[in-house]
């Protein structure tokens, strides 16, 4: 009998009670792409399109378990963090990636919800820097978690790859800084994600879509280049297809609820299947 292997994924990470981010946009993007997903829960967000109402971290040993259970059954091919909230989470995460042997590791360094709300403690950003960078294959910070990481004000692109380099020293073989809240992709139209390879830098253009539904986008990003690795892609491809996957889901964002809306996790699928 042959057996079709499945790639698997796991996403360690905040819930979202709206759907949009989180755990929530981690599984959908991950099914959309045809992995099967898998979470280990860091703590439940009350959350809506008007913002995050409430924060309750789940005990570090529950996370931990989540991680061992789906690690030492199911297996992963894949995994993204999230949400992490403190540094016992991100140390005990990091013990059990080394333990576990994973490559395959996206950190998306999740610190403040567009509206503010604290989703990292402060002291928890050198744990983030010591313990889990060096075990990750690319990391994708915002330039406001960019600036945190490195103590760099990023004004012009100048600035972000030296905080690309930077952050490239930390460990991290791939970073990607991307370009949602640059000031000046605004009055361009043109939004452009940086990679930097540890060598070379490549600017990831796209058009800017004029909304304000983008509620979960960097979730929604770095799940997607978690899903094509998960899927044997490599990492620039990943990321080309992660970056299809937003935009498509930014493009054709759902008007929900009475704030910030969810991007459209199904858009990227839907145009995949007109195109056959
Ligand atoms: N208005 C937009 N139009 C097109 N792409 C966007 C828009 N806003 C964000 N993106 C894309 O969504 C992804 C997440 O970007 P960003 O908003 O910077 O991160 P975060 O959600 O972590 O704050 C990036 O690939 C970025 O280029
Ligand atoms: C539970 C949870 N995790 C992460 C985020 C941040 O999501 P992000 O993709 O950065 O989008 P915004 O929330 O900033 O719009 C979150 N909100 N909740």
């Amino acid at each position: 009998m042959t057996s079709i292997r499945i790639p698997r994924a796991l996403t360690i990470a905040g819930s979202d009670s709206g759907g949009g981010a989180g755990i929530q946009a981690d599984l959908k993007t991950f099914q959309e792409l045809g992995v099967y997903g898998m979470s280990a829960i860091t703590a439940i967000t009350v959350q809506n399109t008007l913002g995050v109402h409430g924060v309750y971290p789940l005990p570090q040993e529950a996370t931990a378990q989540q991680v061992e259970a789906v690690g030492s059954d199911l297996g992963v091919d894949a995994l993204k963090t999230g949400m992490l909230f403190h540094a016992g989470i991100i140390r005990l995460v990091s013990e059990q990636i080394r333990k576990f042997g994973w490559e395959k590791v996206v950190v998306d360094p999740v610190m403040i919800a567009k509206g503010g709300a604290e989703l990292l403690q402060p002291d928890a950003v050198q744990a983030l820097k010591d313990d889990l960078f060096p075990l990750a294959l690319i990391v994708t910070p915002n330039i406001p978690e960019a600036e945190a990481l490195t103590g760099i004000s990023i004004r012009t692109m100048e600035d972000r790859r030296e905080a690309a380099r930077h952050i490239n020293s930390l460990g991290p073989k791939f970073v990607v800084i991307k370009g949602g809240h640059d000031e000046e992709s605004v009055s361009s139209g043109q939004i452009i994600d940086l990679l930097f390879d540890g060598a070379a830098f490549t600017d990831l253009g796209s058009k800017r879509v004029q909304t304000i539904h983008t509620h979960g986008t960097g979730c929604t990003f770095s799940a997607a280049i978690t899903a094509e690795l998960a899927k044997g892609m490599s990492v620039p491809e990943a990321i080309s297809n992660g970056k299809a996957f937003i935009q498509a889901a930014i493009e054709e964002s759902l008007q929900l609820g009475q704030g910030h809306g969810p991007t459209n996790h199904w858009a990227y699928r839907r145009r995949q299947e007109m195109l056959l």
